[in-house]
């Protein structure tokens, strides 16, 4: 044990980088997105990091988090975290608003501090024992090879903005072009993903909803499908529609979709979990989830009253470990493992692949939004999707090496940035003045 590192520095690092201007029920995304970067270098000279979505707060856990970690040796992970966990360090610094109606995914940052520390320490657990991550998780390492999904959205003018959205440019592939214009017709939608099929071999698509009427979304749907008929397809309306409108848009259509993502949500006295459980009874469709099943508290409710058949565990909000355990019980009781995820760099999409690497038995493609930032690593050997597939890479940890030069470039574009956290309601006010975010109401039926 003595020849066990040691931690000797803890380094947070908020990076930015570009997105387009995607359309959810929360609004519009802004043309940066930000995540923050966990360093630890230990005593044998080796470097773990993780990713996460970045807030000013989850910072302030974070640099709270850091004389917990320091001086330690990586063996203690367990005991670390379960120190952390005790501190509830979250606790000190209370999110603006609790309140999910207002912010759908607010509650995700609580664990996203465990979960970028527990990350960058698995990186370093592999690179002690020569292992990858995935070996070190759950059930193991059972997969090389981790499907992803297609994760489509439709698309703002960005001309109608003043914020500095990028153009692209088709000299590589016309996707690179494609994913910064218009897109808001079931057309424009399909010709995303015929642009996103041919560049990363895509089998299977998601769709963003919130956005139309829900009779468009499901338009949408079925035209994707119409054009890849052995795709799975899905949407996610993020629980805006009614469960009387849920019902009615998607029973029947066993042949077009594969699973529902949230497809309605709290209303009139009844719970998330409550609602998706009628929603399945009534349509006999699949239900993914990463709205109401999101602790393991929340995840019993929603199983005793099988209101899912797909949690979408994101190690970004359960922390990779945990994440796996889902993935174990989903194999375990016949339930199908799958994952959320939100803009993000290299380290969250190698995150993302380890997960899946570990996860047994039946997984529904992964969700990332890997596509709409590819161009921007930070990494030397970034991962990448071929043929709808991340292949895991044969080395220990989580098997990146960070471009420093890429990083502080990152850091010094959200240091340049005046609003540092995610508002994208904000964003919507630029196209609809007075634009307030409101959970049942698609954001462009103002
Ligand atoms: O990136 C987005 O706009 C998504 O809507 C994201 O924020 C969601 O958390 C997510 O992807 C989801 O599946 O609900
Ligand atoms: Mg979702």
């Amino acid at each position: 044990m003595s020849d066990t590192p040691v931690i000797t520095d803890m380094q947070i690092i908020p990076v930015a980088g570009y997105d387009s201007m995607l359309l959810n029920i929360a609004g519009a995304h802004s043309s940066y997105f930000a995540r923050v970067l966990v360093l630890l270098t230990d005593s044998a000279g080796h470097t773990g990091v993780g990713e996460a979505p970045a807030s000013l707060i989850l910072q302030r856990i974070l640099r709270d988090a850091a004389p917990f970690i320091i001086g330690k040796k990586i063996s203690q992970l367990n005991a670390m975290l379960t120190t952390l966990h005790e501190q509830d360090l979250a606790a000190k610094h209370p999110l603006q608003s609790e309140r999910v109606d207002e912010h759908p995914w607010s509650l995700e940052k609580h664990n996203n501090a465990l979960a970028v520390i527990e990350t960058a320490l698995l990186d370093l657990m592999g690179q002690f024992l020569d292992e990858p991550v995935a070996q070190l998780l759950g059930a193991g390492k059972v997969r090389d090879e981790i499907p992803v999904l297609g994760y489509l959205f439709y698309i703002a003018d960005r001309h109608k903005s003043d914020l500095p959205y990028r153009e692209g440019s088709s000299r590589e592939h016309e996707w690179y072009q494609l994913r910064h214009q218009t897109a808001l017709t079931p057309a424009d939608v399909v010709r995303l993903a015929e642009a996103a099929h041919d560049r990363y071999g895509f089998k299977d698509f998601k769709l963003k909803g919130g956005v139309h009427a829900g009779e468009v979304e499901i338009e949408t749907a079925q035209a994707l499908k119409k054009r890849f008929p052995q795709a799975r397809i899905t949407v996610d309306p993020n629980a805006s529609w009614q469960l009387d409108d849920a019902i009615r848009l998607c029973k029947g259509l066993d042949d077009v979709l594969a699973y529902v993502e949230d497809p309605c949500g709290a209303e009139q006295g009844y719970s998330g979990r409550e609602t998706l459980a009628e929603f399945k009874r009534a349509t006999g469709l699949r239900v993914a989830t990463n709205m109401i099943a999101n602790d393991w508290r929340q995840l019993n409710h929603a199983l005793q009253l099988n209101a899912i058949d797909i949690p979408l565990a994101d190690p970004h909000f359960w922390t990779l470990r945990s994440a796996a355990t889902i993935a174990q019980l989903c194999n375990e009781w016949h339930l199908t493992m799958g994952c959320h995820s939100n803009n993000h760099f290299d380290i969250s999409l190698a995150m993302l692949a380890h997960l899946g690497a570990a996860s047994p038995g039946e997984i529904t493609p992964f969700d990332t939004h890997w596509i709409w930032q590819d161009g921007q690593a930070l990494t030397k050997e970034p991962l990448h999707i071929r043929d709808g597939k991340i292949t895991l890479p044969d080395k220990p940890g989580l098997g990146v090496e960070l471009d420093m030069s890429a990083v502080e470039a990152a850091n010094r574009l959200y240091n340049s940035l005046s609003v540092k956290d995610r508002n994208d309601a904000l964003v919507m006010q630029q196209l609809i003045p007075g634009w307030a975010f409101s959970g049942k109401q698609p954001t462009l039926m103002r």
